[in-house]
């Protein structure tokens, strides 16, 4: 395999380094997943379980909503963040768990700190659309 430096790294679209469409799948799948074992957040998602229907919609347009976001060819059609978290009135605690889960699973998956640095930083964009809404 080839190695490549943090600056090569920087010109692949995160799309890309994520592994487009099947790589971002397989990362919002084990986000689900670490949702639900994550004792600060579980109780959040752990109602949508015999909802299986709206699980995969909201799998899909989380999937549609991290390849905008990345530089990928799909348009985010789901709500905004601040109105599909509006009256949820999520903490910051629970923001940063959710972070975690995120950033755990891009490292189950192998993706570096690059990677990692690069999606923290998105995602530390989105906590003012997202906590105390
Ligand atoms: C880390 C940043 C986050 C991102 C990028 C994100 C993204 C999304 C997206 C794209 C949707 C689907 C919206 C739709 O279908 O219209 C969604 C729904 C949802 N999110 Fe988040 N979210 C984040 C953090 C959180 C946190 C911290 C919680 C709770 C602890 C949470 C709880 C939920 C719930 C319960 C839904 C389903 C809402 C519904 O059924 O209408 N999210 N999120």
């Amino acid at each position: 395999m080839t190695t490549l430096t943090a600056d090569q790294l920087s010109m692949v679209t995160l799309y890309e380094r994520l592994g487009g469409a099947a790589g971002i799948r397989s990362l919002v799948d084990g986000i689900v997943e670490a949702h639900l074992r994550n004792p600060v957040i579980k109780a959040r998602f752990l109602p949508y379980l015999d909802q299986p229907e709206r699980v995969a919609e909201i799998k899909r347009h989380t999937c549609a909503f991290f390849s905008e976001g990345s530089g990928g060819p799909d348009v985010y059609r789901g709500r905004s963040m601040a109105e599909a978290h509006r009256g949820m009135e999520i903490s910051d605690a629970e923001y940063t768990a959710a972070t975690e889960d995120v950033l755990a699973t891009l490292a189950t998956r192998g993706h570096g700190e690059t990677t990692r640095a690069d999606v923290r930083d998105i995602l530390e964009g989105l906590r003012p659309d997202i906590v105390g809404v």
